[in-house]
């Protein structure tokens, strides 16, 4: 599959996307958006989003804004009727009662084309029980060599039962639609040094499955590849100008901006399972 064709659909559709999502990452989430060449909007009061959405090619709802799930669920429902794609991403749903309550409240009013979240939060979705340490991943949770078959299994289940697509990151990052599961090894440790990789990743899911819906599949492989290669050539300028984590959070998104269709299949390290 090439994988490449999701980006240059985003390049030429210019989708756009409404994102609820939280105050810490947001310039961070509408500057990604705009790299990749789609344009945001990130508005969230419940009394226009049901109105703003229908004009949207994507919807994108973040858990990191724990006090808008009910503007998420009002522009859910509304983005469904209408067959726009909705992203989630699920931050720390498993940490504390009131996000497990409201994670599952949202699940059950709105359909979602691709949930992005790290391997604590999706642990959540897929078992349930208390997960997570704050909006990181636990230790015990990660993706590694040791799991990632079994991790594989337990993804595309969670995709069939949710039908949609399953993304979770980290060092190895997986996607599931149920029926095939990829893993992916690009990306680099600095990534998880700056708040927001993970938000700005689900805003892209939400953009490239806006730009790509009759394949969501490709389209949340292909934005997870492209910000894995884009991790690894910030890294390296951030090595070369011997800068830190700021300066990487700038390249990162500089790399995005300057991505080409062909780089994501010349750079993608992926393994069916
Ligand atoms: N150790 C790592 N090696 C390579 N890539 C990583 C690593 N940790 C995180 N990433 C990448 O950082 C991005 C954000 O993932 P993650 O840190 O899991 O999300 P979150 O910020 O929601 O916890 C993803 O593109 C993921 O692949
Ligand atoms: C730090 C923080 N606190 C509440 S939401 C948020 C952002 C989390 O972003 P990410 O999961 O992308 O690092
Ligand atoms: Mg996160």
């Amino acid at each position: 599959m090439e994988f490449g064709e999701s980006l240059r659909l985003v390049r030429s559709r210019k989708p756009l996307v409404e994102c609820i999502t939280n105050i810490v990452t947001v310039n961070d989430c509408a500057n990604m958006i705009l790299a990749a060449g789609g344009s945001p909007a990130m508005t969230m009061d419940i009394r226009e989003v049901r109105e703003g959405v229908a004009g949207m090619q994507a919807l994108v709802c973040n858990m990191g804004a724990i006090d808008y799930v009910d503007s998420m669920i009002v522009a859910g429902e509304r983005a469904n009727e209408l067959g726009i794609p909705v992203a989630l991403d699920p931050v720390a749903c498993g940490t504390t009662e009131l996000r497990r309550t409201q994670t599952r409240r949202l699940l059950d009013c709105v359909h979602f084309s691709v949930i992005r979240g790290n391997a604590s939060e999706i642990r959540f979705l897929a078992q349930g029980g208390k997960t997570g340490a704050g909006v990181d991943v636990k230790a015990m949770d990660e993706i590694n060599e040791n799991n990632v078959r079994e991790s594989g299994e337990i993804v595309a289940e969670l995709a069939r039962r949710l039908n949609t697509v399953i993304a979770v990151s980290g060092k190895i990052d997986l996607v599931s639609d149920g029926r095939q599961t990829v893993a992916l090894r690009n990306g680099c440790a600095t990534m998880a040094r700056i708040t927001g990789s993970g938000c700005m990743l689900t805003s892209l899911a939400g953009e490239f499955a806006g730009a790509d819906r009759e394949n969501v599949f490709r389209a949340t492989v292909a934005c997870m590849t492209m910000m894995g290669i884009a991790g690894e050539r910030a890294e390296e300028k951030r090595i070369r100008f011997g800068t830190g984590n700021a300066s990487f959070r700038t390249y990162l998104i500089d790399e995005v901006f300057n991505m080409e269709p062909e780089d994501i299949d010349a750079g993608i390290r992926c393994e069916y399972l």
